[in-house]
């Protein structure tokens, strides 16, 4: 039995990798490197570097291994770049889940735990966010998840092929233990941004917008602990093989922080006063998500342990403090 971690050399695919290689688990990765990192790569892992719509490499893969099981990562996730050139984002990710799923059903692979995200709901008029909620995508990234939870849908009534799609709120922070962590290049994520900041290497922190309906004006978001996220993908990996039925789950903590709240909270965790600039909205921004995860904990039994948004930010200061240019300094001591 190996779990293929599809995106594995990624941010939350390499904590994917990290835990199920804690459980002994056979780990098989494939990625690309067009955002991840072979850095990331843990010992322990059988890393093919290769693209999922690269027929060639999934043949080899999957007659090579017994892959039971798939984790699904690998996608473009950048909203702003999605809105310029969807045609790229129906490529990678649409197209490229349907070159996954064939090969699954090709080689008889019946579990697959998939990463969404809470852009599937667009903007939402009431909160906290559930899986009723409906499912109204406002850009082409969060439209793609959608399309490809649709897929997954028909695979599983057609095929048996039984999934999890687990939409994701904003995930942060780094792992306590193992020394992986979050570098996307360019960086477009909060936490990391106003890390980098605190680190000196930005002048300041531009906020998106102070004029939304939200307290202090600014957007409001949910941050959930990629440990907690990753523990989530377990118990929904475990919950399918014990004949768990199809189905989706948000992942957040329930509750929210503004843009300055979490700036704030940057300043007390590293004790550096971070330079803030309001700018305009960025385009698409809906003011506040916070998701409902009762579904999660009720079904998958899910108990998320870093609730605090402080210590959130110190696991992902720790690493940002120990690898303030990310991986590029090309540390394998993995
Ligand atoms: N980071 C977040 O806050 C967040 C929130 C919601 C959903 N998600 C979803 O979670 C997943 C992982 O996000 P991440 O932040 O770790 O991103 P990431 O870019 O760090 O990881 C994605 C990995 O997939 C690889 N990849 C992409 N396309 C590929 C392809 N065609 N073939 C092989 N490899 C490919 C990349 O090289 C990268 O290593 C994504 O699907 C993203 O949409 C992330
Ligand atoms: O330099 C910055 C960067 C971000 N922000 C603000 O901080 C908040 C969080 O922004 P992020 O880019 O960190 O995260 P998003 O909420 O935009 O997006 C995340 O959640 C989405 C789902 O809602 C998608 O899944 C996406 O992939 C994931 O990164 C937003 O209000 C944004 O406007 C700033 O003010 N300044």
């Amino acid at each position: 039995m190996a779990v293929l971690i599809c995106g594995g050399a990624g941010y939350i695919g390499s904590h994917a990798a990290a835990e199920l290689l804690e459980r002994n688990e056979d780990v098989i990765i494939i990625d690309n490197l067009q955002t991840g990192h072979v850095e990331s790569v843990l010992k322990g892992a059988v890393f093919y570097e290769g693209d999922l719509r690269d027929e060639k490499i999934m043949d080899e893969i999957f007659s090579a291994h017994d892959i039971t099981d798939v984790m699904h990562f690998a996608a473009d996730s950048l909203v702003g770049v999605s809105m310029k050139e969807p045609l790229e984002y129906y490529d990678n990710n649409v197209y490229g889940a349907l070159c996954l799923l064939k090969k699954m059903y090709q080689y008889e692979v019946k579990r697959i735990v998939f990463s969404s995200t809470a852009a599937t709901y667009g903007e939402p008029e009431t909160v906290p966010i559930t899986e009723e909620t409906p499912a109204k995508p406002t850009n082409p990234y969060g439209q793609t998840k959608l399309a490809m939870e649709d897929m997954m849908h028909w695979c599983s009534e057609a095929y048996g092929m039984e999934f999890t799609a687990l939409r994701y709120f904003n995930v942060a922070g780094a792992h306590p233990h193992v020394d992986i962590g979050e570098d996307h290049k360019p960086e477009t994520h909060l936490i990391p941004i106003i890390l980098q900041t605190a680190l000196g290497q930005r002048e300041k922190i531009y906020v998106f917008g102070d004029d939304y309906p939200t307290e202090d004006g600014t957007c409001i978001r949910d941050y959930i602990h990629v440990k907690d996220l990753i523990q989530a993908h377990i118990l929904a990996l475990d919950y399918l093989r014990d004949g768990g039925a199809s189905d989706v789950f948000n992942l957040g903590n329930g509750s929210g922080f503004s843009v300055q709240e979490v700036i704030d909270t940057v300043e007390k965790v590293t004790g550096k006063t971070i330079p803030r600039e309001i700018a305009p909205r960025r385009a698409g921004d809906p003011p506040v998500l916070i998701a409902s995860s009762e579904k999660a904990k009720r079904v998958l039994n899910w108990k998320p342990e870093y609730a605090d948004l402080g210590s959130i930010v110190q696991t992902a200061w720790d690493w940002h403090r120990r690898h303030p240019q990310g991986y590029s300094e090309g540390d394998d001591s993995k």
